[in-house]
């Protein structure tokens, strides 16, 4: 069976987890109630028999969708030979419980619909006892149906219910609607030893939702061109963060593939710290302050103890433990194999974590955030065991799972953290061993430029001793590791265009043949490192370069603005987990950083 297009999926979400529906109105990926839960739709990652919620028209001759407005509304509208249907589909959001809301309207002549539910606990493995339940006193009919295995139950209401179609094991109804008819279907997780919730108004939801995330994408400051991708961007950002924990998780999904049919499959349903920093630094430029200090307390929470345990990423709610295992029942999107949950990138040793760490941090004191007494103690802690452990090999900011190296790209964020305790420090009057803090800096810089940079090849390279280059290294831009107009750095940036150009100005993160990640496969441009090439076009005053590259990467976005980790642009085909922060919040930062090179907005 072919998969669906990554890029035919838009994305619900409610603050806590997020759902996919295809362009034909397939949610073929849930997990409730968490964004970590296993799914109860896990269709994405192979067959309608491993879960999904079909609601589409037959026949369609156009399908087109947006949301409505700066929401996560989406409205899809079907036209066929005899008629014009739109179906709503939102997940409620700022109400604790766990939704998700379809709504079908024929507006013109008649359609045919058809309904399906297939619902599967366990990714896809677990067979639910589905029954019609009374539903006393529901708006929706006097019957429910309820699908209960184990921990979970799922209740599904609707102005017309789907029949069992048991040989199938699935629910199903295809039927004719007509001009002015509305079918409503609220689909509820609970506790399957809980009371079944109460139903929810399904039109008032609809409004209600779309008026919260526009109400929040109202505090967005950005002056600059493709406002609205980055205000797109920016929600995708909040969907993928936590409400109630302050966690923010890298992605929607699991093991949607770098290399379709490969082995390069991840579960991002976590927080890392680098791709959370990151998001609140994209998200302080755009002039949000509440989810910095929300995901600062998280961050207290979640290292709080001994720094020399700091992990690199924890679980949405602080946890430690993330055992990757692989579901050997799923054949994987596009039979990429394995589906892995949980990330065995847990217990590696990454050194660039803290500068990304800290330069966030350090942008939020500078936008005021008061530090408290024990945010500046774990900083203070933290880099203490920095100045200690700085030297020893690491895995890298993409986490290689071949040996281990002397990444250049991870000793100048060790570099960033130093500075950033320095100027805490110097401009923020915090206490702390600043002239340890410096020495110590100024140690890595040199060393950097000693044993970083190639002459040969007149470029910084990826590690010590390594002679080709790393996507990562357009960071030193960022961090102001050396001036902008430093030779070194527009040698680095043109050398990283010609050796991992792919097509259009694309760029790979890396070479997988001079790098041992200890996987087998390749991939495609990653597209946070496309952004970083804009941006790094920017300052080093290729404003018309910059600017020719950032609209090319605009346009791979989808339909609805969406982006996946990666984009193959000889095929157009998404590739990797979606959506992805890494690459909305690229786009937001070299968004801001052209508006500021050009004249416009200052980051
Ligand atoms: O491709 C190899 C690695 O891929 C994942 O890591 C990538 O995603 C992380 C989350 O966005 C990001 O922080 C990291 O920089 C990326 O390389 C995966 O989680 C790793 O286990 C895997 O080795």
């Amino acid at each position: 069976m072919t998969s669906t297009p990554i890029s035919d999926y838009a994305v619900l979400g409610d603050g806590r987890s997020a759902a996919l529906v295809s362009r034909s109105g397939s949610v073929d990926w849930l997990c409730l109630p968490d964004f970590d839960s296993p799914a109860c739709f896990a269709a994405l990652l192979g067959a309608p028999e491993h879960g999904r919620w079909l609601l589409t028209v037959q026949d369609a001759t156009e399908i087109d969708r947006t949301y409505d407005g700066d929401s996560f509304v989406l409205r899809t509208t079907y036209r066929t030979p005899t008629g014009l249907a739109r179906v709503s589909d939102a997940m409620p959001t700022a109400d604790g419980r766990a939704d998700l809301v379809r709504r079908l309207e024929v507006l013109e002549g008649e359609v045919v619909v058809e309904h399906e539910w297939v619902v599967r606990f366990g990714y896809g493995k677990v067979q639910p006892w589905v029954s019609r339940i009374p539903d006393p006193g529901s708006p929706y009919g006097p019957q429910a149906l309820r699908a209960v295995a184990g921990p979970d139950s799922l209740v599904l209401r609707g102005t017309r219910l789907p029949s069992s179609d048991a040989r199938a094991r699935r629910h199903r109804d295809v039927f004719t609607a007509a001009a002015g008819d509305v079918v409503d279907l609220a689909l509820t997780w609970s506790r399957s030893w809980l009371p079944v919730p109460t139903p929810l108004e399904v039109g008032d939801r609809f409004e209600r939702t779309a008026h919260q995330w526009a109400g929040w994408a109202e505090g967005a400051r950005y002056d600059g061109p493709h406002r609205d991708a980055v205000t797109r961007s920016l929600l995708v950002l909040r969907l993928l963060t936590h409400s109630a924990t302050g966690g923010i998780v890298a992605a929607a999904t699991t093991s949607l593939p770098e290399d379709f049919g490969g082995e390069r499959n991840w579960d991002y349903r976590f927080s890392w710290l680098r791709d959370a920093a990151m998001t609140v630094e994209a998200l302080l430029a755009s002039g949000f302050r509440d989810e910095i200090a929300a995901w600062r307390d998280w961050l207290l929470r979640a290292i709080a103890g001994d720094p020399a345990d700091l992990q690199i990423m924890y679980g949405i709610d602080g946890r430690r433990d993330l055992p990757e295992s692989e579901l050997d029942h799923l054949p994987g999107y596009a039979g990429s194999r394995p589906v892995r949950i949980g990330n065995a990138a847990v217990s590696q040793v990454q050194n660039d974590v803290l500068g990304e760490v800290m330069c966030a941090l350090d942008v939020a004191r500078d936008a005021g955030l008061p530090e408290t007494p024990n945010s500046w103690a774990v900083q203070r802690h933290l880099l203490d065991d920095l100045v200690e452990h700085w030297r020893r090999p690491d895995r890298g900011i993409w986490e290689v799972r071949g040996p281990e190296r002397e990444f250049v790209h991870s000793r100048v964020m060790s570099w960033a953290a130093l500075d950033r305790g320095v100027r805490a420090v110097e401009v923020h009057g915090n206490d702390g061993p600043v002239d340890v803090w410096r020495r110590t800096r100024d140690e890595i810089h040199a060393e950097v430029l000693e044993r970083g940079w190639d002459a040969e090849l007149g470029s910084f390279v990826q590690y010590y001793g390594a002679q080709h280059v790393d996507a990562a290294l357009l960071q030193m831009l960022q961090v102001g590791f050396l001036p902008p107009d430093d030779d070194r750095l527009a040698a680095t940036v043109r050398r990283i265009q010609r050796d991992l150009g792919v097509e259009d100005g694309l760029i790979l993160r890396y070479s997988t043949e001079a790098t041992a990640d200890g996987l087998r496969g390749e991939e495609h441009p990653f597209l946070v490192c496309c952004f970083w090439l804009a941006d790094a076009l920017a300052r080093i005053g290729e404003v018309d370069e910059a600017v020719a590259l950032f609209d090319r990467l605009v346009a791979t976005r989808n339909d609805v603005g969406l982006m996946a980790e990666e984009f193959d642009p000889h095929s157009g085909v998404m590739a990797g987990n979606f959506p992805q922060a890494f690459s909305h919040l690229g786009l937001i930062q070299a968004a801001h950083s052209i508006a500021a090179h050009s004249g416009g907005t200052a980051p």
